[in-house]
């Protein structure tokens, strides 16, 4: 799918009625195969253009098109070919136990899946079975970052958006999040990482974007992303 934001800006209306501009004036268009490091200070708009690509929020000015369409005319289409996971993943749990919350998204996407799947995106992210019956409240914060991604994957999106995957993850955690960039990347789809941790992902990325004040300050292709 190819994705295009045409001179799109985001402005936020605060209380005080001053405008916040959080993306000005972005030109940008990606492939959901490439993958693309977001990088930029804090504030500089990463989360904004993520939400934006979720479709949670609408451009002030400017608009975007998914494969040559306006994405808000068909938001539930085109936000089930993507998995998001937002910077706190586990704030947006609500089921009673590991199972409900891994299977919610599929179920609400209408995307068949088997007891089988369950487990196999649950041995990909590194989370043992017995899990399923547990609370998700109840987990360490790496094990509720692993549910979050467990359920984008059951899914099965063709195009990952991590914010911040690794905030709070041990070594382990950010290995494991490496990996299925990693797997994913392999089958063909792409992703966006946001992160203040680029190291961690800059060899498994095949494009650079570089955020500053809501503008792109940088956008680099490069040949030598192996994975
Ligand atoms: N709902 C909102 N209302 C007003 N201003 C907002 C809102 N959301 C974001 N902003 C502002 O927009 C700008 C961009 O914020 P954003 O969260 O996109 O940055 P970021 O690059 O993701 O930062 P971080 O690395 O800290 O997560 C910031 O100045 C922020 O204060």
């Amino acid at each position: 799918m190819l994705i295009e934001l045409k001179n799109v800006s985001v402005i936020f209306e605060e209380k005080t009625d001053v405008e916040k501009v959080a993306l000005k004036d972005i030109n940008l268009s990606f492939s959901t195969d490439e993958s693309i490091l977001l990088i930029g200070n804090t504030g500089s708009g990463k989360t904004t253009l993520i939400y934006l690509l979720d479709l949670l929020i609408k451009p002030s000015k400017g608009f975007l098109l998914y494969d040559g369409k306006d994405p808000f005319f068909y938001p539930y289409e085109f936000r089930k070919r993507f998995g998001v996971a937002f910077q706190i993943p586990e704030r947006q749990f609500f089921s009673e136990t590991v199972e409900e919350e891994i299977t919610y998204a599929a179920k609400n996407f209408g995307v068949p899946f088997t007891q089988e799947d369950i487990e196999k995106v649950l041995e990909l992210v590194g989370l043992r079975k017995n899990i399923l019956k547990q609370s998700p409240f109840k987990l360490s914060g790496g094990e509720q970052r692993k549910v979050a991604i467990a359920s984008i994957l059951l899914h099965k999106p063709e195009f990952l958006i991590f914010d911040e995957p690794t905030a709070g993850l041990d070594l382990k955690g950010v290995l494991s999040v490496r990996e299925i960039l990693k797997k994913f990347k392999n089958s063909g789809k792409g992703f966006l990482v946001a992160t203040h941790e680029p190291e961690l992902f800059e060899d498994l990325c095949d494009r650079k974007i570089v955020l500053k004040s809501g503008t792109i300050l940088e956008d680099v292709r490069s040949s030598v992303a192996h994975t």
